[in-house]
């Protein structure tokens, strides 16, 4: 069976070979990153940022605050990560930019950002690239009207939106419609600079990372499970932020050691936030043989190891809707390591794959179709038919749709089995991991 009739570059992952085996560091947090830059660049006074993760998205965000008068030195190190100060714009706000500020593929830049300028007398037009203006941001703006943003248009539902700042913001009690971080945080940073304390109620927890860190550059903040507060106006000042490595990034290591016989990984300084490691807890109730190790904190985010043994039998398992968003990234990979399962797993309410940087419950249900491996959605919930015996046809040709984690997940068929398979737009890992493959090669014994 082929489908190789596609017409976009593509890019022929061999299998690697031998198992994969011993210790193996990925790189910074991609959402921890984003934020030790953005509210470096809100403080007052120079910060200081290390381990901070050099990807596209993150690049992104940079850009974003050199454009709004924040200065940035930061630099390349020889483990590829970003060390160095950012100074901030502090008191005196964010200067009007020239220009539209680009954030390229990244969700998080662009929804922030409308949090970040929301308080000061400057119009901003943000946009992204073709992906990005498909994705929706009404959720953003909603509750930056409620507090006094004006936008232009008026009620926008997707990028370019010009953000009419105001110094005069209300804060609000926001009961958040969904589990969305992006959305916490951008409420959030705005309410750092109303008149009052600022809440978010959610209808199940998201990523709490802006709650941990907050606090550390001086704003009043307060973190429950589903509810988080700032209480403003703060003055935020200058802090230190060592990022450590990023759980969705190492859901592909643990992954490919699942799919290849005989492997055994350690994964070093990885961040174990418990709303980050749902991929551990869904791949403990596969049966796989997983565990995580706590090696201290960096400020309030706890790291440690995660050691992934090949695990020969594994079983489907059910995701409860209160816990999608603890995998929301992740789920592209754990649908493939559920494709090698013996029974069904159903991942309940992931709605919100459809808007991610692709469609990705239609390319996951396509693409585990081209492995001869049923998987279906019924309504919100996503099935996924898993077969321990699955032998993967020659020729196949992976649609990544420009997606980062959809380009990993197929990377990883190819990587550890024993026919090569293509994957469409692969450089797009760039966006998340820009040398996964070499860090899996680095892997193989
Ligand atoms: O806040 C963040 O850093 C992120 C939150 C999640 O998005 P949502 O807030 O849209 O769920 C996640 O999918 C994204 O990769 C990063
Ligand atoms: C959804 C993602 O990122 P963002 O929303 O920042 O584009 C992701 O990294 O999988």
């Amino acid at each position: 069976m082929s489908n190789s009739e596609f017409a976009e570059p593509y890019t022929i992952i061999e299998p690697f070979g031998g198992p994969f085996k011993g210790d193996v560091t990925v790189p910074g947090d991609k959402s921890i990153s984003h934020r030790a830059v953005l509210f470096a660049a809100m403080a007052e006074g120079t910060s200081h940022l290390s381990g901070v993760l050099d990807s596209e998205d993150v690049r992104a965000s940079i850009r974003a605050v050199e454009a709004l008068g924040a200065e940035v030195d930061l630099k390349a190190q020889p483990d590829g990560s970003l060390s160095g100060t950012v100074t901030g714009w502090g008191a005196e706000g964010p200067s009007q930019p020239a220009a539209p500020i680009d954030c390229g593929n990244s969700g998080t830049t662009a929804r922030l950002l409308m949090g970040i300028v929301a308080p000061w007398d400057i119009e901003v037009t943000i946009t992204g690239d073709e992906s990005l203006k498909k994705r929706p941001m009404r959720r953003i703006v909603a509750p930056l009207a409620k507090m006094g943003v004006d936008f232009k248009p008026e009620t926008p539902e997707t990028l370019p939106i010009t953000v009419c700042g105001n110094r005069a913001l209300r804060a609000i009690d926001y009961a958040s419609p969904m589990a969305s971080a992006q959305l916490k945080t951008a409420v959030l940073l705005a309410g750092v600079f109303a008149d009052g304390t600022t809440t978010v109620n959610e209808p199940a927890p998201s990523r709490n990372h802006t709650e941990l860190m907050l606090p550390e550059f001086n704003v009043p903040t307060t973190a429950g499970t589903r509810v988080a507060t700032v209480t403003g106006p703060a003055e935020m000042l200058a802090s230190d932020v060592v990022v450590p490595g990023d759980p969705s990034s190492a859901a592909f290591v643990a992954a490919a050691a699942l799919l290849k016989p005989g492997s055994s990984v350690t994964i070093q300084n990885v961040s174990l936030n418990p709303a980050r490691i749902g991929f551990v807890r869904t791949l403990e109730r596969m049966g796989a043989d997983i565990r995580e190790s706590y090696g201290g904190h960096e400020g309030k985010e706890p790291r440690g190891t995660i050691t992934v043994n090949y695990t020969p039998v594994l079983r489907g398992c059910e995701i409860p809707s209160q816990h999608i968003a603890s995998v929301i990234d992740e789920i592209p990979v754990l649908a493939l390591v559920a494709a090698h399962a013996r029974g069904i797993t159903v991942f309940h309410e992931v709605g919100e794959l459809r808007v991610k940087e692709s469609d990705r419950l239609k390319a996951i249900i396509d693409g585990l179709a081209l492995l001869g491996v049923d998987a279906w959605e019924e309504g919100d919930d996503l099935f996924v038919e898993g077969n321990p015996q699955l032998q993967v046809p020659q020729g196949l040709v992976f649609e990544s749709y420009g997606d980062h984690r959809l380009a990993m997940t197929w990377a990883l068929v190819g990587a550890c089995g024993r026919v090569p398979v293509s994957v469409t737009r692969f450089t797009c890992v760039a966006v998340s991991y820009p040398d996964f493959l070499a860090d899996l090669k680095g892997l193989v014994k």
